[in-house]
């Protein structure tokens, strides 16, 4: 049985504490935010985030990082990536040992237009603090995962030996965690489909039909993978939980965040006004601009992340996703 430390008191962070608790690791969540901290050790609940849903009683949390580090074996980074760095800085400072580093973020580097899993293992070179590095992704709801409803994801590592002996760990009798050792695919595809997701829901918003949205995820797809490629990602990364899975999933389910500012963007008939209406941590936005970036560093031609970023970015009237998106595209 393992320590771990979970850093961050939101939606992520709080089902999979449930997950390993569940499977009887001894679980400490650091949090910033005191009353979240004390709901989960009082109540065992986390009502800012997933309401009245009960949480395993013998995970434990704390505002104290210091203390949050104590005994860890596993550290899980359960932010949303702008608060990545930060928060790396702050567990150097507190770290006593060793650790395993399972990242939980769905995002990319945007001042070096890379992947999150360089970033993180820059950030702690110097430190040695980094044993191994791995990240978990596919399609997991956190709402749905707290309930403890079926969910299958991918643990991904540079070293297929350590995805193994990390899949086990997480996994239980609904919790069905896969090694792979892609992470340049898996962290392209958990990203980006946040994208894709935003542009599912403008969609929906407009009532464009279910062919409409099926074609979409069919660019997006390509689209993704186009852009991956340039990191080294392998096409079955695309096909399996961390790639179509959490594609399928965030850009079809009406609890996804980011489908949903989808949706407020064509009601609102405003990126802009959307957004200022709707604060709930939302990646894609982010990795609209990454995505339109990297396209113009590696010259790559996009439809639908090009179309996307003007959307967010320059506030085009997002009607022109389904006038545009379907227009020469290319496909893998
Ligand atoms: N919610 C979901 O269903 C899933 C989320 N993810 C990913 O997990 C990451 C986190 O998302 P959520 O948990 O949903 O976000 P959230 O918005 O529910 O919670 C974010 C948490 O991070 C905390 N936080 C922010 N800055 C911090 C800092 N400097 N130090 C400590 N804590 C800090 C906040 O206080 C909050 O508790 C995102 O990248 C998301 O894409 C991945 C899979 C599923
Ligand atoms: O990544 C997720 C599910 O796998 C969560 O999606 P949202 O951030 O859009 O809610």
């Amino acid at each position: 049985m393992k320590n771990i430390t979970i850093i961050g008191t939101g939606a992520y962070g709080t089902c999979l504490a449930n997950v390993l608790a569940d499977n009887g690791h001894s679980v400490v969540m650091y949090g910033i935010v005191e009353t979240q901290v004390n709901d989960l050790n009082i109540n065992h609940k986390n009502s800012t985030f997933l309401g009245d849903i009960k949480f395993n009683q013998n995970i434990k949390a704390t505002t104290d990082l210091s203390a949050a580090l104590e005994k860890t074996d596993i550290l899980i980074l359960g932010v949303p990536t702008v608060a990545l760095k930060s928060v790396i800085k702050d567990i150097i400072k507190y770290a006593k040992n060793e650790m395993i580093i399972i990242n939980t973020a769905k995002g990319l580097d945007e001042e070096n237009l890379g992947l999150l899993s360089d970033l993180i293992k820059r950030e702690f070179a110097e430190s040695k603090m980094m044993k191994e590095y791995a990240a978990l992704y596919g399609p997991s709801i956190a709402s749905e995962v707290a309930q403890r409803k079926p969910t299958a994801l991918m643990l991904c590592s540079d070293k297929l030996e350590v995805a193994k002996d990390l899949a086990k760990i997480f996994s239980n009798e609904y919790f069905y965690v896969y090694p792979w050792n892609d992470l340049a695919g898996c962290e392209i595809a958990a990203a980006l489909k946040n994208t894709v997701a935003i542009g599912s829901g403008i969609l929906f918003g407009f009532e464009a039909g279910d062919n409409a949205q099926a074609s979409l995820i069919t660019v997006g797809a390509n689209e993704m993978f186009l852009i991956g490629s340039q990191f080294g990602a392998r096409l079955e990364t695309f096909f399996n939980f961390a790639g179509l899975g959490d594609l399928i999933l965030t850009a079809s389910s009406q609890k996804s965040r980011n489908f949903t500012l989808g949706r407020k963007i064509a009601k609102y008939n405003s990126a802009k006004i959307a957004m200022e209406n709707y604060k709930l941590t939302v990646e894609g936005v982010g990795s609209a601009k990454i995505a339109f970036n990297l396209c113009k560093k590696y010259n790559l031609k996009t439809s639908l992340f090009e179309n996307m970023f003007q959307i967010l970015y320059n506030d085009t009237k997002p009607i022109a996703l389904i006038n545009n998106v379907f227009n020469d595209v290319k496909l893998v």
